[in-house]
């Protein structure tokens, strides 16, 4: 890029921070004085100017930042992965939420509460430090910060961090021995994959979780992961979703049914009846994850099972479907789990049993590219239509699907290509105040 242009570049960047930076304020004193206010739902203002700033500062800091440190800063990143992992691994939030904020803990008693070695400490806690996801108050001495406050007795997002560091990161490890044997890659079959390669299995990422361990005493146990990964999806769920509920017209349903396809628990239909109560649920999945379903709801909302408004079936999403002509078939993280041709079958025998007015809502992260969609509204310039950095949550959990299923996230263009294959059309991007969004489908000779 010629230097006038660069020069160009960064000035336009710092007004689109300056004028962002406005809108935050604003947005962080009305905060302030609202006790009412949701954190995972930011207003819309609040939801553009953070990912203008962030956006900014990504660019800003691909034009100034020397390239070979940032390619090696990007070789090692790994490491910042592991040392979130150890910091959650261990309890850290927890643990320094019983120090005085402005004193924090010393590294000799977080070593005698974690069994970290003391001198080991702050070489997991400083690169933390430095990405301010905890902060150092003085040589040794740690606290929490406002991120890492997040973490405080909240199991559900701490489980949803803790999956990741788990057997999902071993499965990364293996991704490009997998790309570059192309028998694998061409093979394009949901069990040989990274995490197959990695775990050295024949099962699939959901039959490895089923599957008892043994350990060397004979006794069977469940894996750790189980009761992780059921956590991890109501605290991710949580995060994630929040303004799906705001951002899709859900009250207009009234009292549809919505069938909720690998409901897993049904976290998401459980927050969507709280705030939709005439709205009536079938649950379906795996039959080991539809029982655990049951017990969670019994728990969470009774009226719902007493007055018969919830139901919960061991359904195959191969299987033709048994629940006809329902409102909505919604799937939330199902999509990006498999490879096109089991999405076509998935979303085929929906096809087969929806009426007019029935619809497939597809949650996923809705992949935006460098270069921008037909579908999407594109950042201002000189940001590339998807706010760059803004995507790298969204890229990495694409990624993260390539190595345990050879699934994907995907653009509104992949979701609307599946839709055709699939005899459906695809009627809507919804795009929300989060780095998800909803795909709205429909039968093709729908009205
Ligand atoms: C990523 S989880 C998503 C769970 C849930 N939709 C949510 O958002 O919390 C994927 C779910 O698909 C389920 N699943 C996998 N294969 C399935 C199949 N063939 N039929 C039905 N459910 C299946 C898994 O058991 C798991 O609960």
């Amino acid at each position: 890029m010629p230097v006038e242009d660069k020069v160009q570049t960064l000035r336009s960047l710092v007004s689109l921070l300056s004028n962002a930076v406005e809108v935050i304020s604003r947005e962080w004193e009305i905060k302030d004085q609202n006790p009412e206010h949701r954190p995972f739902l930011p207003s819309a203002d609040l939801h553009h100017a953070r990912q203008t700033i962030v956006g900014a500062c990504g660019m800003l800091m691909s034009l100034v930042q020397e390239p070979h440190h940032r390619l090696m800063e990007t070789a090692l990143q790994y490491y910042s992965s592991r040392a979130l992992h150890v910091a959650v691994e261990a309890r850290l939030a927890d643990i320094l939420a019983e120090a005085d904020p402005e004193l924090g803990m010393d590294s000799k008693t977080i070593s005698v509460r974690t069994g970290i070695p003391q001198h080991n400490l702050a070489q997991v806690l400083r690169p933390l430090c430095s990405m301010y996801i905890f902060k150092e108050i003085k040589p040794g001495y740690f606290a929490n910060n406002e991120t890492s406050g997040q973490m405080v007795n909240d199991e559900p997002f701490r489980s949803w961090l803790l999956v990741h560091g788990l057997t999902i990161y071993t499965a990364s490890t293996k991704l490009p021995a997998v790309l570059f044997d192309t028998g694998k890659i061409q093979g394009r079959s949901s069990t040989r994959t990274a995490f197959q390669e990695a775990l050295g299995t024949d099962l699939s990422f959901w039959e490895y979780l089923e599957q008892d361990t043994q350990p060397s005493d004979g006794t069977k146990k469940a894996r750790r992961e189980v009761d992780t990964f059921t956590l991890a999806m109501v605290g991710g769920g949580r995060v994630h979703s929040t303004p799906l509920y705001a951002d899709y017209p859900w009250e207009s349903l009234g009292d549809g049914t919505l069938v909720d396809v690998g409901a897993g628990v049904g976290g998401m239909s459980l927050d969507l009846a709280k705030q939709f109560p005439r709205l009536r649920f079938v649950l379906q999945d795996r039959p080991s994850v539809i029982s655990g379903a049951e017990a969670v709801w019994k728990r969470e909302l009774p009226h719902m099972i007493s007055t018969n408004r919830v139901q919960f079936m061991a359904h195959d999403f191969f299987a033709d479907q048994p629940v006809k002509g329902a409102s909505v078939y919604l799937m939330r993280y199902i999509m990006h789990d498999w490879p096109d041709e089991q999405c076509i079958t998935i979303l085929s025998k929906l096809r087969d049993i929806m009426g007019p007015h029935s619809r497939i809502l597809a949650v996923d992260q809705i992949l935006h590219p460098t270069v921008g969609s037909a579908y999407l509204n594109p950042a201002p310039a000189p940001l590339p239509p998807n706010y760059g950095h803004v995507q790298l949550l969204s890229h990495m959990r694409d990624l993260n699907m390539l190595a345990l299923f050879n699934g994907m996230e995907r653009t509104p263009e992949d979701f609307a290509s599946l839709a055709e294959r699939a005899g459906l059309k695809m009627v809507k991007i919804w795009e929300c105040r989060s780095t998800m969004g909803i795909a709205e489908m429909r039968r093709n000779d729908a009205p």
